[in-house]
């Protein structure tokens, strides 16, 4: 039987390289990054979540277990005709631990819904994966008061059926996704303790995602309710992601 790992409020340091990198590039990055994270506390998960056609070079040179690798998205099925899809046994094939479900980009663009959302988060822990849901409201959302309504409808459909955990969740307000604009860490930590108050489990491993740097990310883990971060952009460079990883 597979043996099931609980994610119980751990810090965990998460790169998403969205559609960036060939493989050429992710060799140069890791070649760059590797050395920077020998000093990384061993209590600090690293992981960077990549594209699939990275999953090979990136797990083929991960250092030790130093990091994990991740995916970006899982289909419900275990197999069949899901031209485009991947399956949680094909990740972990290939050495796959975490992935992101629900990401406000899956939810724009390619139609992702709360129902969609929950059933990738089942596939992927039946299949031994870690699933890391993002939620997270809009400009318009905020600006009309309907931060709280829009996160709990989120969680409440997309977490039905769901193993707290064998899961991370990640707060990404869209607004602050890619902008430079990042929402202040005072307010990442109050939406996260909401998030945590509204789960039937408060020791989940909740991040905050969104224009994530160098520069503010002592800030955002000082925060209590904080346990790690979803960094996007940053995450590209190896030098900005080694100095996100490395915080004091
Ligand atoms: O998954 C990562 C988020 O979309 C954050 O992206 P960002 O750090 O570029 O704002």
């Amino acid at each position: 039987m597979r043996k099931m790992i609980e994610i119980v409020r751990k810090v965990i340091i998460a790169g998403n390289w969205k559609m960036y990198k060939t493989q050429g590039e992710a060799a140069e990055f890791l070649m760059e990054f590797i050395p920077e994270i020998d000093n990384v506390p061993e209590d600090r998960e690293v992981v960077l979540c990549v594209p699939f056609t990275d999953l090979t070079i990136v797990n083929k040179s991960l250092h030790g277990n130093r990091i994990r690798l991740g995916a970006q998205n899982v289909h419900w099925e275990d197999c069949g005709a899901y031209t485009g899809e991947i399956s949680a046994s094909m990740l972990t094939e290939m050495g796959v631990r975490y992935v992101i479900v629900g990401h406000s980009e899956r939810r724009q663009y390619f139609g992702e819904t709360d129902e969609t959302v929950n059933l990738r988060l089942k596939a992927a822990q039946n299949g031994g994966l870690i699933p890391i849901l993002c939620v997270g409201e809009t400009k318009q959302q905020r600006d009309a008061g309907a931060v709280e309504q829009t996160i709990f409808a989120q969680l409440d459909r997309g977490l039905e059926g769901v193993d707290l955990r064998r899961l991370v969740i990640a707060y990404e307000p869209i607004w602050a996704i890619g902008t430079g604009e990042t929402c202040e860490a005072i307010e990442a930590n109050r939406v996260i303790g909401i998030i945590r108050d509204r789960l039937s489990d408060p020791q989940v491993t909740i991040q905050y995602g969104g224009s994530v740097k160098p520069s503010n990310i002592d800030e955002i883990m000082a925060q209590p309710q904080i346990d790690g971060v979803l960094v996007g952009g940053a995450s590209l460079a190896a030098g900005d992601f080694a100095g996100i990883v490395n915080y004091k």
